[in-house]
């Protein structure tokens, strides 16, 4: 329990009808949770508005209102506050209701539309090694320490996320790497945390359907760094077209990664096998696992985070060398028949891009690469023909199939993909809508030599069809088919 002016604390109140000198049990933002002694705070969303469900909050028990707008009729013995905006405050009433869990951690953010997952994890894990207890908030798996804690979003609601960095705190952890999504920052998830550091990977073409523009994505991730405090690190990819404007207006201490230009944290790629990458940072070697030139990225963005963080280079480096691939992010079997299969979670035409100019560039005159590819239902509807395009340039066989139809009809995605194909290119494709046949297709398909892309699920479990999450896991199929055709 905690009082509400307590609670409060910080936010941009307009005007308050009541007694704040409460005790407050929780605070939700979903009326159908409510409870008795809770705070409701009523957000506007993407399909309603939390403000026309402040009655049916106070029927299941709610004391208290966070809101913009008042409502017509105020019940008697309820405290209503009104805010400037009510996400904004939701974040800082939840920081101060888990006694502000932020400022007993050093939490680092990563943003851009690839690779947050794999440097949020990199980092969870390089930091591990050189001996710390360390917090993980990720699209695959949350984690404190050492334990799992199951993960729904990329990043969670300011509610659920601030209760897992009190559970961090509580736990020793002195690091926290998480990932920081542009709905997170359009919807104020992140609102009340204090960062000691952020990363800008890339942006790239992903998520329009929300944002509508590819500018207005430009500023939800900018945003980021605009709230940086004076004492953070900002560091950016020199490289990305908008590496500089991400960092235009942050407060904090900017430093830079790049591949081609000179900068803080430079990587050259001096070999791209499909054994891994040798690479050279800073004018010092190492070998690392990780697989593809935009890996030379993800490396080059944590060694960065890591010296930042006060980390010793060379310890840095040689754990560097020992970090495995991340789950379903170019995950690699090569089979006893000779055939390479990838499990990539590629879901962005920059992404398929890389992986597919990976393969390429590290592949044989004679082998031929063939690509499962689906596009998300309910999600941006402009990157599928993109998709399509890049799939059927860069392979020799394309089999478009579906990955999370959701709420859409399956046919009427691989329509949208079809037409993204250019006229040469039409003889490589096959559309199986089934994507467990069209892996078995792919897999059939191959020769000794050839390489089979899954792209698109990476470490998913399901396939979500209507509301209902199916069982479906990428490399459990493969492994089934290659069993089954004893490839
Ligand atoms: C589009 C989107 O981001 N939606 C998120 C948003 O919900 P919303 O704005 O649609 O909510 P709404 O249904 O309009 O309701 C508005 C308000 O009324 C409240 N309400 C609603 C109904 C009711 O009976 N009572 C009630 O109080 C709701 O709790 C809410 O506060 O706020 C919710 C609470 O935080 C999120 O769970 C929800 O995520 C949905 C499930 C989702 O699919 N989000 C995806 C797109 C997402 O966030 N993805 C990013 C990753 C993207 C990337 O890969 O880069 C992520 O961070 O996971
Ligand atoms: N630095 C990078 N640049 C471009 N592509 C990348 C980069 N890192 C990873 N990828 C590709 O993007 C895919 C997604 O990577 P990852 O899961 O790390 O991204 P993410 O930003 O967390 O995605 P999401 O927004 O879905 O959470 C990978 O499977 C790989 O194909
Ligand atoms: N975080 C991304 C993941 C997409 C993964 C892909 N498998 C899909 O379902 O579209 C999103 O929610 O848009
Ligand atoms: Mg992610």
């Amino acid at each position: 329990m905690k009082l509400l002016k307590d609670i409060l604390y910080g936010c941009r109140i307009v005007e308050v009808k009541g007694n704040t000198n409460i005790a407050i049990e929780q605070i939700n933002f979903d009326s159908r949770k409510v409870g008795k002694l809770h705070c409701f705070v009523a957000i506007a969303g993407t399909v309603s508005d939390g403000h026309h469900y402040i009655e049916s909050a106070i029927e299941k028990g709610a004391i208290a209102v966070v809101c913009e707008e008042f409502p017509d009729q105020l019940a008697e013995g309820i405290t209503y506050v009104k805010v400037q905006d009510s996400s904004r405050a939701l974040g800082n009433m939840a920081s101060n209701f888990f006694d502000n869990p932020s400022e007993d951690l050093r939490i680092v953010g990563v943003t851009g539309t690839n690779g947050k997952t794999t440097i949020a994890s990199l980092l969870y894990e390089l930091f591990l090694q050189l001996g710390y207890k360390v917090g993980l908030v990720s699209t695959v798996e949350n984690k404190i320490n050492r334990v799992v804690k199951p993960s729904t979003h990329t990043t969670p609601d300011a509610i659920s996320l601030q209760q897992l960095l009190s559970e961090m705190r509580e736990a020793g952890c002195r690091f926290v790497f998480m990932e920081v999504s542009s709905h997170a920052v359009d919807q104020n998830r992140v609102a009340g945390i204090t960062f000691t550091g952020g990363i800008f990977t890339n942006i790239s073409h992903d998520h329009l359907d929300y944002h509508k523009t590819f500018s207005n994505y430009i500023a939800a991730k900018k945003a980021f760094f605009d709230m940086l405090p004076a004492d953070a690190f900002a560091i950016s990819n020199l490289d990305d077209a908008n590496g500089t404007v991400m960092l235009q207006n942050t407060k904090a201490r900017k430093r830079y990664y790049a591949v081609k230009r000179p900068c803080d944290y430079k990587v050259k790629v001096i070999e791209n096998l499909l054994t891994g990458l040798q690479l050279e940072i800073n004018h010092q070697e190492i070998h690392c696992r990780l697989i593809g030139k935009f890996n030379a990225y993800n490396i080059a963005a944590i060694y960065a985070a890591a010296l930042e963080l006060g980390q010793d280079s060379l310890q840095v480096l040689t754990a560097i060398s020992l970090l495995g691939p991340v789950a379903g992010r170019f995950q690699y079997i090569k089979t006893p028949g000779g055939i390479t299969v990838i499990i990539d979670y590629a879901h962005t035409p920059d992404a398929l891009e890389n992986v597919l100019k990976t393969l390429n560039d590290t592949r044989t005159k004679t082998e031929k690469i063939i690509t499962v590819i689906g596009c998300g239902g309910d999600r941006d509807k402009t990157k599928r023909p993109e998709m399509a395009k890049v799939a059927t340039e860069l392979s020799d066989r394309v089999v478009f199939t579906s990955d999370n139809p959701r709420t859409e009809n399956p046919t009427a995605i691989l329509n949208d993909m079809k037409a993204g194909v250019e006229p040469q290119h039409f003889m490589k494709y096959t559309v199986i809508e089934d994507r467990a046949e069209a892996i078995k297709q792919a897999i059939q398909e191959a020769n000794k030599e050839d390489v089979v892309l899954v792209a698109g699920k990476g470490h998913e479990t399901y396939q979500e069809i209507n509301g209902v999450k199916h069982p479906f896991d990428d490399a459990e199929v493969v492994k089934q088919t290659l069993n089954l055709l004893k490839k």
